[in-house]
């Protein structure tokens, strides 16, 4: 018998997670995130803070040691993958993952082959094609032709071909100009105008929380602030501590050339003293 259903106002929860890799000390120490539907939140934080580890405890990648791992309030803490997929937890991993000798409609009609029904693939085909104006142009093309930026589409399309509910992006602008990463970031305000709630992390912290709804400040393995994205880029502490130490712009500007990537000066001494988390 499967177990009830909580009521739960998020799509997807970690709640006091602990997790590692192998007999090496814990990379997670009770971190807790929460992510609602149709919503985009960030995780930002220094090198090596556990930011994609939290992602591959999401997808079900790594089991954690401890704490529980929540899809619309059912535990599926323990749960492989496969599983996390089918409850609609997609995950695009870090750096480029399309197949450079297939064509764009090859690599992306794979992100279906867990569905059973053509005529669902081909309805999901034209969803994410309109979401994605790129894939659809490019549809016969090898994806090996595209650029960084469209290659990235093409995995983001690849992902929601299953119709996910939360799509974790392990760095989605990583090897990208500006120009790309601005447009990878528009398609990630797509996803969530589709509906769809993303887990981003992201080494450009500054240009994700401009996207983000909801930013998390993770070290020593936990989330230290948690709040409106706006309010944490506009905090000149946090600025100073995990944004590369650039004042937040008013006016919501993507980042230029000259930002500093949030991880550019490493480790901070010491962590916010206040946690609003
Ligand atoms: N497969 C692995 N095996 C062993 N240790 C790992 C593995 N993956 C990550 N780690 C370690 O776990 C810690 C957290 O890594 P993680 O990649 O989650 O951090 P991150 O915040 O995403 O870092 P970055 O911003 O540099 O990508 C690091 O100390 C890293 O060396």
């Amino acid at each position: 018998m499967s177990e009830p259903r909580a009521a739960s106002p998020y799509l997807l929860e970690l709640d006091g997670i602990e997790a590692g890799y192998g007999r090496a000390a814990l990379v997670l120490r009770g971190l807790s995130v929460r992510v609602p539907p149709a919503t985009i939140v960030c995780l930002v934080g220094p090198n090596g803070a556990g930011k994609s580890t939290v992602l591959k405890v999401a997808s079900g990648l790594l089991a954690p040691r401890a704490g529980r791992v929540l899809v619309d309030g059912r535990d599926v803490t323990g749960h492989g993958p496969q599983q996390l997929l089918s409850v609609g937890v997609a995950h695009v991993l870090q750096g480029h993952s399309v197949f450079r000798e297939m064509t764009v409609a090859e690599n992306v009609l794979l992100g279906g082959y867990t569905l059973r029904d053509k005529a669902a693939v081909a309805r999901r085909a034209e969803v994410v094609r309109e979401i994605f104006p790129v894939v659809a142009e490019r549809w016969t093309s090898l994806a090996g032709l595209l650029s960084g930026g469209q290659q990235k589409q093409v995995e983001f399309a690849r992902s929601l071909m299953v119709e996910p509910r939360v799509v974790l992006l392990d760095e989605p602008s990583m090897g990208l100009d500006p120009k790309a990463t601005g447009t990878v970031f528009a398609q990630v305000e797509r996803m969530r105008a589709a509906g769809t709630a993303v887990l981003l992390v992201e080494q450009n912290a500054r240009r994700a929380l401009q996207t983000a709804d909801i930013g998390c400040v993770l070290d020593l393995g936990r989330v230290h602030i948690e709040g409106p994205a706006r309010e944490l880029l506009a905090d000149p502490q946090l600025g100073e501590l995990y944004l590369g130490g650039r004042p937040a712009e008013p006016s919501g500007r993507p980042a230029g050339p000259g930002d500093r990537p949030a991880d550019a000066s490493g480790r901070p001494a010491e962590p916010p003293p206040a946690s609003k988390a």
